[in-house]
């Protein structure tokens, strides 16, 4: 059994909601099932800032299938939930990445693990310290907790 840790975003609609649904739809399919989840954090927008804010979560999912798989079950759930993919960074009912998959690390054209912006986000960070603080991150060789930390360390120094 896999281990892997998806990081879950809305800002669009009842977004509270379209976060249950996504979990819910997650842990619905035969070879996924939830095992942890964070607390919601609303976040301001990154990146592309004239949007409104986020709510944000983390999941821990234990699963047989491979990363590609899950990322097929992931784009499909984001489907069904209604998100139109209209501008890169945009506004969206749900978002899910895919963060970490064991100590997994993966470039594809189109599925690179661990999630090539995580380390630069606390939308991600502070909702995966909580579920997976002690967890490593094969690139960097340091903690998720660790990796939060230095986030904020720089970003007091900016
Ligand atoms: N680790 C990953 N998790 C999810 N999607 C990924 C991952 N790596 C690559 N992708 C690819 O990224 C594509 C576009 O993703 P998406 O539209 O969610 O990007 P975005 O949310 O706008 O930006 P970002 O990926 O930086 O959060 C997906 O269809 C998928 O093929
Ligand atoms: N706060 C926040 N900002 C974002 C988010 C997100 O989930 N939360 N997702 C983005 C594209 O993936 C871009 N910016």
């Amino acid at each position: 059994m896999a281990v892997a840790y998806l990081g879950l975003g809305s800002n669009l609609g009842n977004r509270r909601e379209n976060l249950d649904s996504a979990v819910r739809r997650l842990d619905e399919q035969s070879e996924i099932s939830v095992t942890e989840r964070s607390s919601l954090y609303e976040t301001e927008p990154y990146g592309k800032t004239d949007q409104p804010d986020f709510i944000n979560m983390c999941v821990e999912v234990e699963t047989r299938i491979s990363p590609l798989e899950l990322l097929e079950n992931v784009l499909a759930i984001e489907h069904e939930l209604g998100r139109v993919r209209k501008e890169v960074w945009g506004p969206r009912t749900i978002d899910i990445d895919i963060l970490l998959y064991e100590d997994l690390e993966l470039s594809l054209d189109d599925l690179s693990i661990p999630h090539t912006e995580m380390h630069k986000r606390a939308f991600v960070l502070d909702p995966l310290a909580e579920i997976a603080g002690g967890r490593i991150h094969p690139g960097f060789g340091k903690t998720v907790q660790t990796l939060k930390e230095e986030l904020e360390a720089g970003e007091k120094n900016v």
